[in-house]
């Protein structure tokens, strides 16, 4: 189906999933994307990675790792909005996190694993996961009385059982630590496939829910386009995400994680072990005895105590390295625009401009990501400002040095030595002259190799892929925005309502000029700046963009595939009168400039209106066009209009309970006494089309519709 016919463009009456050509890529301009770097902005990265803007997510990525105490309270970052993300290819399988009691996790993950499961389970094209079996949700009071809790019970446990044989594919590409291989086993089929072209990864891909990598694979555009969606979690299997192509992801709905602590201590001891070794020509010295010699003056050394060395990246590794090389009696100082002068303070070392850096250094050590920003940082120009006979240790990337001008700078003297364990291209080829310079040391990439390093950073990408596959939270989402776990577990109602606000607004449409425009009011008591919107908007954007496309949209791609789609979505606080504790009071959805199958629902304005709000935990229904309602937003709903007249209730009741079709909800609300009310049904089945028309043929209704939650 062309673009023009789909739904989003061109509202189809009954609302078929049609699928859609994708416009080609385009930057996304997320409200957040010049977001300044603050300690909020921490949570922003997916809007810098969503405008393609590598520097800032870098930035912002470093930012957080700066900020320790910011990290504790907020370190579990919203990563898969939607729970068990393999499904679509399991369509009849249970997501894998019911499989596992709560009591066997640890009790934060635990409290997170439920709360995402209520929250964020939504499957593509199947109905969404029940809730966790020991949480069912609060009764609703009053009008909404739940009729069938006994059976949703025991179809979760008929589920439970189904989808235990069904399991996610997860392609691990490059050697991983054998502890990391044993969880994934517990929870996955693990593909251990090393050494694949890019063509063979590519065909690999389509079979598999997660791929893991460490820096010898690039993953870019292709891989996400090979995946036909499959693809849902890329585990990055140590810190440097420079080989993931993080905007293809975005747009693939598809989440990045990684490992970004375990190899710190390996990575910093491997830059001192090549401060050290280069300061006095082990290398050299050992590769010469080996060949025979013994050149004791050749290979006379230089000290490092009381020597200047300029710590370049005062991050993770860059701290460590300050920590060791303040031990070994160097003076140490470190350029790093976003870290924190007090914490480098606290460790004795000044924070000084990159120019300061680089000339005042005897050693210079790099430790900043590979960005478009610290790409050839070293270059012509800056080894013209350094001090003759300077020593540079690269454990970074490859890329942050102009390596035809290392070569230069080595040869002229400005150099006297580099230590190089990264390179632009890995392995540099045979002639470089770079690798073969005699005053070159070089590692090929150990930085993280070691024992230790790799069996840490195998447990935390494994988990944190895993825990991605399960729809958990974790702490290390790349491309996702980082929302603390005590937000998400207030918001946890209020996300499930947006979404299934979503889905019965866009259900009502029934032509008109497109889903276009689509206005949301949160009705808050909170200011501005203590309500968090953005996984609320991602979740209403799912709700409205899933039932009339195939395209799953998620957390990660949300923003983008709104805008992809041509679908404006603005956002309102309106302040609530309530001296309630509650995050929001209400959420209304508005689209604007659209017909209905359901003219209720229509406000003077031109606009679909529904609106609701949690009640003791549980979403409801309270608004359709300018009717109050109040049914829980549970199973599908029938709403009619209909003249306000005794047996309404009964009637539609027997119609429906003659098919076998239970009810669950009943709610009506009308707008003067004895003239017009709208009655709020909710089904826990699919009416046949049979008992749809005898309702329709009732006299006293004049509309109704059967919408799908
Ligand atoms: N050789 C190896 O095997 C390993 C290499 N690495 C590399 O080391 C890098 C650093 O790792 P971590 O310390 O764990 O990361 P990190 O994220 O903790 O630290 C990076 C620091 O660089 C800073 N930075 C960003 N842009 C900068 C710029 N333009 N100038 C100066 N500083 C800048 C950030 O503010 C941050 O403080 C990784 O990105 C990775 O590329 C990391 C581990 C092992
Ligand atoms: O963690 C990093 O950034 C590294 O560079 C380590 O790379 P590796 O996983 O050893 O290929």
């Amino acid at each position: 189906m062309s673009t023009t016919n789909s739904p989003l463009f061109n509202s189809s009456p009954n609302l078929t999933r049609s699928s859609h050509l994708l416009h080609s890529p385009g930057q996304c301009t997320c409200a957040c994307r010049h977001a300044p770097i603050s300690p909020r902005t921490i949570y922003d990265r997916s809007a810098a990675v969503a405008s393609c803007e590598p520097d800032l997510i870098s930035q912002q990525h470093q930012h957080h790792h700066d900020h320790s105490s910011i990290i504790t309270t907020s370190s579990f970052f919203y990563k898969a909005a939607r729970l068990s993300p393999w499904k679509s290819h399991h369509q009849n399988s249970t997501p894998p996190y019911l499989l596992h009691p709560p009591d066997q996790r640890a009790p934060i993950t635990r409290k997170l694993t439920k709360m995402a499961a209520l929250a964020f389970s939504t499957t593509r094209f199947g109905a969404k996961p029940a809730p966790l079996p020991w949480k069912q949700p609060a009764l609703a009071p009053a009008f909404s009385v739940s009729l069938r809790r006994k059976e949703r019970e025991r179809a979760v446990r008929r589920l439970v059982v189904a989808g235990m044989d069904s399991k996610p594919t997860v392609l691990v590409a490059e050697k991983l630590g054998e502890a990391g291989i044993k969880l994934l086993k517990e929870f996955a089929n693990v593909d251990c496939a090393y050494n694949l072209s890019a063509e063979e990864l590519c065909a690999k891909i389509a079979l598999c829910d997660a791929l893991i990598v460490r820096s010898a694979t690039k993953v870019g555009r292709e891989v996400f386009a090979s995946s036909g969606g499959r693809l849902k979690v890329v585990g990055r299997a140590g810190v440097g995400i420079d080989n993931v192509d993080l905007g293809a992801a975005t747009e693939h709905g598809c989440l990045v994680v990684n490992a970004p602590t375990a190899n710190t201590v390996a990575a910093a001891e491997h830059g001192i072990a090549l401060l050290a070794g280069m300061a006095r020509n082990v290398a050299q010295a050992d590769a010469s005895i080996k060949a025979g010699k013994w050149e004791r003056s050749k290979y006379v050394g230089v000290s490092l105590v009381g020597k200047t060395l300029a710590v370049m990246g005062f991050g993770k590794v860059g701290s460590e390295v300050a920590r060791r090389s303040k031990g070994l009696g160097m003076q140490v100082i470190a350029h790093d625009p976003y870290a924190s002068a007090d914490r480098a303070r606290a460790m004795g070392v000044e924070l000084v401009s990159f120019d300061e850096a680089i000339s005042a250094a005897d050693f210079i050590s790099l430790h900043m990501p590979l960005t478009s920003t610290t790409s050839k940082m070293l270059n012509d120009d800056t080894f013209a400002k350094m001090k003759r006979g300077v020593r540079i240790i690269n454990v970074a990337r490859g890329g942050v040095i102009d390596e035809d001008a290392l070569v230069k700078a080595l040869d002229s003297g400005i150099v006297a030595q580099a230590a190089l364990d990264v390179f632009t291209k890995e392995p540099p080829s045979a002639d470089s002259q770079l690798a073969k310079h005699e005053k070159v040391t070089a590692t090929p990439h150990l930085g993280a190799s070691t024992m230790e390093a790799q069996e840490g950073v195998a447990i935390e990408i494994a988990e944190a892929v895993v825990g991605a596959l399960k729809g958990e939270l974790a702490s290390t989402a790349v491309n996702a925005p980082m929302v603390p776990a005590e937000v998400l577990s207030e918001l946890k109602p209020y996300v499930e309502l947006g979404e299934k606000l979503g889905r019965l607004a866009v259900q009502l449409v029934s032509g008109g000029s497109g889903v276009k425009s689509v206005k949301v009011t949160y009705a808050s008591t909170r200011g501005p700046d203590d309500l968090d919107t953005r996984l609320l908007r991602a979740m209403i954007t799912k709700g409205i963009i899933e039932p009339i496309s195939s395209i799953f949209v998620n957390i990660v791609n949300a923003d983008f595939t709104a805008k992809q789609r041509g679908l404006r979505i603005t956002e309102e606080r309106t302040h609530a009168d309530s001296s309630c504790e509650h995050p929001l009071e209400s959420i209304q959805v508005r689209i604007a400039d659209v017909n209905s199958k359901f003219a209720s629902a229509i406000l003077g304005s031109g606009e679909i209106r529904v609106q609701g709000r949690v009640k003791d935990g549980v979403p409801h229904l309270t608004k359709v066009g300018s009717f109050d309602v109040d049914v829980s937003l549970e199973g599908n709903i029938i709403l009619c209009r209909q003249v306000d007249q005794p047996g309404m209730i009964g009637r539609v009741g027997n119609i429906l309970g003659e098919e076998n079709v239970n009810v669950s909800f009943m709610s009506v609300g009308r707008l003067a006494l004895r003239k017009v009310a709208i009655m709020a049904i909710g089904v826990d089945d699919h009416p046949s089309t049979q008992a749809l028309k005898k309702i329709g043929e009732v006299l006293a209704i004049e509309e109704f519709v059967f919408l799908k939650l």
